[in-house]
């Protein structure tokens, strides 16, 4: 079964957030299950393109409204990621270092789905399905049903997976020209709100469309940035797929960022050895509780409440527990975290950016893991987390309620939390604070923690059922 994932991001390659790490590790396991996915991407200006070997299997040249661009299909040689890569390389529109928030950004990703299905369309190749992932990938179902340059292509199933609802990539009517050759009589297929909105049109186009759990599923008909009654519409239409982690990458005995390996036998030891490394680094005692988030400082994960939460718990624990932030985004917020830590620079330390090998050693070496997101559609984080025996607290929502039990059910590991405010966050740091003092009951949760299986062995087996289900001969 030949597949393409279409996606902005892709780890190794390029990453942002979680999106890379699922269309990084999803193909790989679909491959050894037996398909042959591949990943199309568009070509960034970074580290991996210049240290890996490519090949330039087609080049094209094609119109972006009136503006004629010229194109190449770049393939890495040696498919050593588990799957083959595609880059979309344009110059002058998709030959740059970062991955989004340039002016152009509409017309980029606008190119990059054009030269995809030129490029598949012009060299006659037939894939038995195409998978989209948000919405820089959005327009395509659109283009592949009803634009008369791609009639070719109009019976293969597509299916679109939603890791974001928040954001849907829309723009103007003033644009349309940018899509060539359409019917006309379908462009409302692609509005939504008084303009064309790709995570709509997508919505409205694939032949299934996936999020990246269940509960994220019922949560958009209510939140999902003005589409609700598009979602409440299409729910049947809509499968929830939590995602795996890639365990190869994340593991605990062999990961190459980890100063210290450890097994479910070692977790005591090991990962005490991590967080002292991780303390020393950040002037922090590794003889305290270590509560720790990562991510991008969003509204969306909560992390505008941080400051005043860690505060207030710094107030009442004293000098019992300590804070260590990773992470960029709102200019307010990274300013408060950084105040926090000139307030209180014994319990509390901040690091302002991205760092993948210091996000590894987090996970090690942290006792706790902080989610208070508003919307979680599934996060990887906790799963992270969990995976190397750091015990998550989350607010229950989206993925983060069907990953995460709380400890004080059976067989739970976590503490969950129900209200995005600062007293919910502070009373679930009150009851790390004493979770953590009961050292057998730490040991007990690590360990069951370690036993538990999240990887993509489940989810890609998922993903392949549906498939399936839209391609009945195989
Ligand atoms: N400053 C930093 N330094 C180093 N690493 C950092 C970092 N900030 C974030 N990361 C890493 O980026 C990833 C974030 O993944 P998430 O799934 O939690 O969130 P994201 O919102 O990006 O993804 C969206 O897509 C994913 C995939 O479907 C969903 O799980 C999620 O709910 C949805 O919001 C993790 O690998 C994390 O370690």
């Amino acid at each position: 079964m030949r597949i393409f994932h279409l996606s902005a991001e892709c780890y190794p390659i390029a990453k942002v957030g979680g999106l890379a790490d699922v269309v990084g590790a999803l193909p790989k396991y679909q491959n050894e299950a037996g398909l042959n996915a591949a990943v199309v991407m568009p070509f960034y200006n970074r580290k991996f393109v210049h240290e890996n070997e490519f090949e330039v299997v087609f080049q094209g040249a094609t119109l972006l409204g009136t503006r004629r661009l010229y194109f190449e299909i770049l393939k890495e040689k040696t498919d050593k990621l588990g799957f083959e890569l595609f880059l979309v390389k344009i110059p002058g529109l998709l030959d740059r270092e970062n991955i989004y928030s340039y002016p152009d950004e509409k017309e980029q990703f606008i190119a990059f789905q054009i030269c995809f299905l030129d490029w598949i369309n012009w060299s006659g190749q037939t894939p038995d399905l195409i998978h989209c992932h948000d919405h820089h990938s959005g327009l395509v179902p659109f283009m592949m049903y009803h634009s008369n340059l791609y009639r070719r292509l109009a019976h293969i199933p597509t299916v679109f997976t939603i890791h974001n609802g928040q954001y849907h990539g829309a723009f103007g009517w003033d644009n349309l020209d940018y899509l060539p050759d359409i019917d006309f009589y379908k462009t409302g297929l692609l509005e939504w709100n008084g303009g064309i909105n790709p995570l709509a049109s997508a919505v409205k186009c694939c032949w299934k469309f996936t999020t990246v759990s269940p509960s994220y599923l019922q949560e958009l008909s209510t939140n999902s940035n003005g589409l609700e009654y598009l979602f409440y519409v299409e729910r049947f239409k809509g499968s929830g797929i939590v995602n795996g982690i890639d365990t190869e990458v994340w593991n605990s005995q062999t990961d190459p960022m980890l100063p210290e390996h450890f097994t479910a036998a070692t977790i005591a030891k090991g990962k005490q050895k991590n967080k002292q490394i991780l303390c020393d680094k950040f002037n922090l005692s590794a003889d305290k509780p270590l509560i720790a988030f990562i991510g991008r400082l969003v509204t969306e994960k909560g992390s505008d409440l941080l400051p005043a939460a860690i505060e207030r718990s710094l107030t009442k624990h004293g000098d019992k527990v300590n804070f260590l932030i990773l992470g960029a985004g709102d200019t307010a917020t990274e300013l408060a975290l950084q105040q926090l830590k000139t307030l209180y620079p014994q319990n509390c330390n901040v690091f302002i950016g991205y760092d993948e090998a210091l996000a590894h050693l987090i996970y090690a070496g942290a006792d706790f893991l902080l989610m208070p997101s508003r919307v979680e559609p599934c996060g990887l984080n906790q799963l992270y987390a969990i995976r190397y025996a750091t015990v998550p607290i989350v607010r229950s929502t989206g993925g983060l309620k069907d990953t995460v039990i709380d400890f004080g059910e059976e067989g739970g590991y976590g503490i969950r939390f129900n209200n995005v405010s600062v007293e919910d966050i502070t009373a679930s740091v009150a009851r790390a604070v004493e979770l953590y003092a009961d050292s057998k009951k730490m040991l007990q949760l690590r360990k069951r923690m370690m036993g538990l299986d999240f990887s993509w062995y489940r989810s890609a087996k998922e993903y392949i059922e549906l498939y399936q289900s839209l391609i009945p001969k195989i």
